[in-house]
């Protein structure tokens, strides 16, 4: 599969201070959804104004379509930033053909794109209201209509969702899917894993400006979170002794819980659990592998810090 970008050694930092990112590399093949996820002040932002020219690499080098970023490259990315880029002044209709215009855009095809775009979205009855009409989700829509009325290869979503009513959100995602389904690359960054997980084709994590680890979600559960973790509250003054847990990697002790990595599936684990602490048992959490422990296995820190 053709490389739609590619990041190779990518490393930044503002006035001299500390680098926001060091040394990251990675590849996004085309038709992919690529979901670049990690916790606030991570460094999505920062990479993304990298990706697309607006903030120079200190080191290391960005392609896209196995070229450096041209005028002619450029109209084939598509941008939705996390801060809503609109004109409050213009109607939802003005906003989007004003970004076509912004594009080369002009006549008939503008036109066209502009409705097929509204109309993506679900605006397209609403399209003669200004954005400061519109509630928080329609905002969120309105944004990425201006983002992709260009018709671009790839699209770099940084945060499409945050703060949207769970309807938009919904609307947003199958969006996305549709998007990916028409052929289009995205570039979804977050920091929900559940979106992430239920979007993409391929995820790549970042904390700290490090890019950790990259693959498939089915990769990277195999890779670095094969097992499940049990999490159990317990009755006040109820101790916990490794050795109750026949060897079971004990992942985190606290005041009255623990939470332990068991096999996936293995329900002889959770009778052994039940049988040891009987009723002290106050809750019994099962969390399957998934991103939060990916992340967590490798930074020992919470994804949603
Ligand atoms: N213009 C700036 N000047 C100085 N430091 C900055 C600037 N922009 C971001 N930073 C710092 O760079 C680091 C990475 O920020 P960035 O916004 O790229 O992270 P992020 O992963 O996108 O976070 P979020 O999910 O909160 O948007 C943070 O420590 C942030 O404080």
């Amino acid at each position: 599969m053709p490389t739609a970008l590619e990041c190779r050694n990518v490393s930044f930092r503002y006035h001299k201070r500390r680098p926001v990112l060091d040394g990251v590399t990675f590849a996004v093949e085309r038709g992919q959804i690529f979901g670049l996820l990690g916790p606030n002040g991570a460094g999505k932002s920062t990479l993304v104004k990298i990706l697309l020219g607006l903030n120079r690499a200190g080191e290391g080098s960005v392609t896209w379509f196995g070229e450096p970023l041209t005028t002619r490259t450029r109209r084939r990315i598509g941008y939705v930033p996390q801060d809503l880029a609109l004109l409050y002044d213009l109607s939802a209709h003005d906003n989007v053909r004003f970004f076509g215009r912004l594009n080369g855009m002009s006549g008939k095809h503008l036109e066209e794109r502009t409705r097929t775009v509204l109309d993506f979205v679900g605006l397209w009855d609403e399209r003669g209201k200004q954005p400061g009409e519109y509630s928080g989700g329609m905002k969120r829509r309105l944004n990425i209509a201006c983002g992709i009325v260009h018709d671009p290869d790839v699209v770099i979503m940084d945060e499409p969702t945050v703060g949207v009513d769970p309807q938009s959100r919904n609307h947003i995602l199958e969006s996305i899917e549709t998007l990916r389904d028409q052929g289009t690359t995205v570039v979804y960054i977050s920091h929900y894993m559940e979106e992430v997980e239920r979007l993409c084709t391929t995820i790549g994590v970042i904390d700290e400006g490090t890019y950790l680890c990259g693959g498939t979600l089915e990769e990277l559960l195999h890779a670095h979170a094969p097992e499940a973790i049990v999490d159990l509250e317990l009755t006040t003054g109820t101790t916990v002794d490794a050795d109750d847990l026949a060897g079971l990697e004990i992942l985190e002790q606290r005041s009255g819980g623990v939470s332990v990595s068991v096999p996936e599936g293995q329900l002889d684990v959770m009778r052994l659990i039940a049988d040891r602490f009987d009723d002290k048992v106050q809750r019994f959490t099962y969390i399957p592998p998934n991103l939060e422990q990916v992340f967590f296995r490798l930074t020992k820190k919470a994804l949603r810090d």
